[in-house]
């Protein structure tokens, strides 16, 4: 079955899941078709990182300790009969619909979050933490439309698979028009009408759905301290291979680290050693610390000056110097690339990669310009010189990666590098981390079990302490 509108789909299929890789284009289409209704209940990266950036400009300053007392609380955007999101320096004045209060159970337990989380700051959210805050919220509004744009992007393994039994029974409520856009094939729910969205088609899925919803591997219970696994050992093929420089230097040490905000324990004696040679992927659930963790590698993390932490052989506060540090790493997160300004070619971004800074670069070689048109013509952006600014959040995303790799680093730092990428995306990065992995270390923060490139040699997975 096909259709080219999806009026006439929705019509047909009141409860659907899509899966796409061209997302943005088919978020267009769906948004587009709810502005025109009411009673829409969305969840969506955007509106996470709406709430971000309304609430700090600066990522960083979600690693300080909040004490502006309006900050809002989750309370507020769960609880309060009209929710504004208002700050200081930015004022939104729509409404958010209004939620049922008397839901607040069923709403949390649907977000697998303690009712200590109300009294949490918006901001000091993880982003994990913050999408199931907005999850809580739809649970709680009273929609005739519901939407979820990219239903799993940013969460757990475990919280993923308790999230697609709730959203399979909330397809079942008579009357409500229920539509999910995912990613990732793979991700397809049981039951839920399926259809895939490519050349502005929808046309019905022809693989079989799942019986069931995913089980993860991991289960998070298990998990009461850091675990390290030597993947090496694991697979005792072609990883040996890689990345194999034994030559011993260390490059982070952390003993004993605790990071705490106020009685919430983030980091808890920490002990972990990063060498040469050695690729790292980090797991943990949603609120973990995965993202506190690389903060303190970078040294944007203020607690790493009240512990005991040595980075790339030098220590905070006796002889660290931040710039000399950052400029020694290649770093990519979602925020960064929601974040960046610079209205630059898309050569032109990737050259910033062979200097500290993120504006054009001054003295760029012939060889390091002829590397970046290499490696973005490997990518598949054959028009080098257009914008970064016209190319889609996602193929932005890529473009980043690529700048925080170019150089290469000494140590490449990734935080969820495969959030919303498609799988040929994924499968490049892959490639070119794998290129890389002999001449610089990586760490790769991922939601995904087994999700790599073959040469990473570790796992660190990071146990959550606190529970809100
Ligand atoms: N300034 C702050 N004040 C209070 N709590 C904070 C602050 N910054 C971070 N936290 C808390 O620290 C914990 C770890 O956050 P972090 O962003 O490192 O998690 P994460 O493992 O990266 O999560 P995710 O998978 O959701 O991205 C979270 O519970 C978060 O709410």
């Amino acid at each position: 079955m096909e259709f080219k509108r999806f009026e006439a789909l929705i019509e047909m299929f009141p409860q659907v899941q899509i899966f796409s890789t061209e997302g943005e284009d088919l978020d267009r289409v769906i948004t587009h078709f709810l502005n025109q209704r009411e009673n829409v209940s969305t969840m969506s990266e955007a509106m996470q990182r709406k709430i971000q950036q309304a609430l700090a400009p600066f990522f960083q300053q979600r690693f300080i300790s909040l004490h502006d007392a309006e900050a809002p609380l989750v309370r507020n955007l769960l609880l309060d009969k009209k929710f504004f999101l208002q700050t200081d320096r930015y004022i939104d004045d729509m409404a958010w619909p209004l939620t049922d209060p008397e839901k607040l159970g069923e709403a949390l337990n649907i977000a697998d979050l303690a009712e200590g989380i109300l009294d949490r700051k918006l901001l000091s959210l993880s982003n994990g933490e913050l999408r199931r805050v907005l999850l809580a919220r739809m649970w709680m509004e009273k929609p005739e439309w519901v939407y979820f744009n990219d239903l799993f992007g940013g969460l757990d393994p475990e919280y993923r698979a308790h999230l697609a039994g709730c959203v399979a029974d909330l397809a079942k409520r008579p009357g409500l028009k229920v539509v999910v856009r995912l990613a990732r094939e793979d991700e397809l729910l049981p039951e839920i009408p399926a259809f895939v969205y490519a050349d502005k088609t929808f046309t019905q899925y022809a693989g079989e759905l799942p019986k069931a919803a995913a089980t993860p591997k991991f289960k998070k219970a298990e998990l009461k301290d850091y675990e390290i696994v030597d993947l090496r050992r694991e697979a005792k093929d072609e990883r040996r291979e890689c990345g194999n420089d034994n030559s011993g230097e260390i490059l982070f040490d952390l003993k004993h680290v605790n990071v705490r905000f106020g009685d919430t324990d983030v980091l808890k004696n920490l002990n972990w050693t990063v060498r040469k040679g050695e690729h790292w992927a980090v797991m943990g659930e949603n609120g973990a610390g995965k993202s506190t963790l690389l903060g303190m590698l970078t040294a944007d993390h203020p607690q790493i000056y009240n512990n005991d932490i040595t980075l790339l052989g030098e220590r905070p506060g006796h002889g660290l110097n931040i710039w000399d540090h950052k400029a020694k790493l290649g770093f990519f997160s979602p925020e960064m690339a929601l974040q960046y300004r610079e209205d630059l070619s898309l050569l032109d971004v990737l050259c910033t990669g062979f200097t500290p800074n993120l504006c054009r670069a001054e003295n760029i070689t012939w060889e390091e310009k002829a590397k970046a048109r290499e490696w973005l013509t490997y990518l598949g952006f054959e028009d080098t010189s257009i914008s970064i600014r016209k190319i889609s959040p996602i193929d932005k995303r890529l473009v980043l990666m690529a700048r925080a790799a170019i150089r290469p680093p000494k140590v490449l730092l990734l935080d969820e590098p495969t959030q919303g990428l498609k799988g040929e995306y994924r499968e490049k990065l892959f490639h070119l981390l794998q290129l890389l992995s002999t001449e610089t270390t990586i760490i790769m923060v991922s939601h995904y079990e087994e999700e790599w490139p073959p040469c990473m040699t570790h796992l660190l997975r990071m146990p959550k302490f606190s529970l809100n």
